[in-house]
């Protein structure tokens, strides 16, 4: 079963189109990549999905249900969650707090559940007392992932969750969400511009040029033709 399907989906900002009528599918359990340049529409996409941005034409379907007239709290209520790019933690809170004020908004999630994020991701703990704001990026990044999974979400949307983060910082949390997947069939779509970082991540990967997807494949076999990646300006 699809989780999300999108059909020639269309949306922007003032009236103009980004996005030029996108096609795109998760299944059940499925981690898959949209991978494109600065400013093609990946965020976009990413808003449209998450009700942050009402789409101009097209169709988006989460587990075969329209979600045109939901809200954002409705569409998290469903059980989509983003972790966004800008991370959008409370800096000003310890990180204990952003996870109790994630708790508090996801209802249900007992307080004990905030061990299993801490067991994920040990430096949170480690840091638990901590103001997040004073965090490496890295670190709040972490943050930001652990704060969308103690939701307990039904579908993840991870928008350039490597940017600006030196490489073991992004294995390791390349590695939470590969294990998160693999373990509780969390589908996840996850937008990147690190286009190898991504292919290595994911079994289908979405290539989107100027707000079109221009390619979609088997993530593996994607990796190493260099020409399909430079010719779409992904590396
Ligand atoms: N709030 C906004 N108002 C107007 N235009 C916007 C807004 N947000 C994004 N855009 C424009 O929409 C286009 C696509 O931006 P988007 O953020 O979706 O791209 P992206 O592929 O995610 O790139 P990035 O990696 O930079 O986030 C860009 O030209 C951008 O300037």
């Amino acid at each position: 079963m699809n989780i999300l399907e999108t059909d020639e989906l269309k949306a922007g900002y003032d009236g103009a189109n980004v996005l030029h009528g996108v096609n795109l599918e998760i299944k059940e359990g499925e981690m898959i990549a949209l991978i494109g340049r600065n400013g093609v529409g990946k965020t976009t996409f990413v808003k449209s999905v998450m009700r942050l941005l009402n789409k101009t034409e097209g169709t988006v379907l989460y587990r075969g249900q329209s979600i045109d007239r939901w809200s954002v709290h409705e569409a998290a209520r469903s059980g989509i969650r983003i972790v966004p790019e800008n991370r959008g933690i409370f800096p000003r809170l310890t990180v204990y707090e952003n996870l109790e004020v994630a708790r508090f908004y996801a209802k249900g999630v007992k307080r004990e559940q905030i061990q299993s994020v801490y067991k994920l991701f040990p430096r949170l703990e480690e840091r638990k007392n901590l103001a997040a704001g004073l965090m490496s990026g890295g670190e709040q990044q972490m943050l930001s992932i652990a704060r969308a999974l103690l939701a307990r979400p039904k579908l993840l949307l991870v928008d350039e969750f490597s940017e600006g983060l030196q490489p073991s910082i992004t294995k390791e949390i390349a590695d939470v969400l590969c294990e998160t997947n693999r373990r509780e069939g969390l589908p996840i779509l996850l937008v990147e511009q690190n286009a190898k970082l991504a292919l290595q991540m994911t079994s289908k990967a979405y290539i989107m040029v100027k707000g079109k997807i221009v390619y979609s494949g088997d993530s593996k076999a994607l990796i190493d033709k260099d020409e399909i990646l430079k010719e779409n300006l992904v590396i």
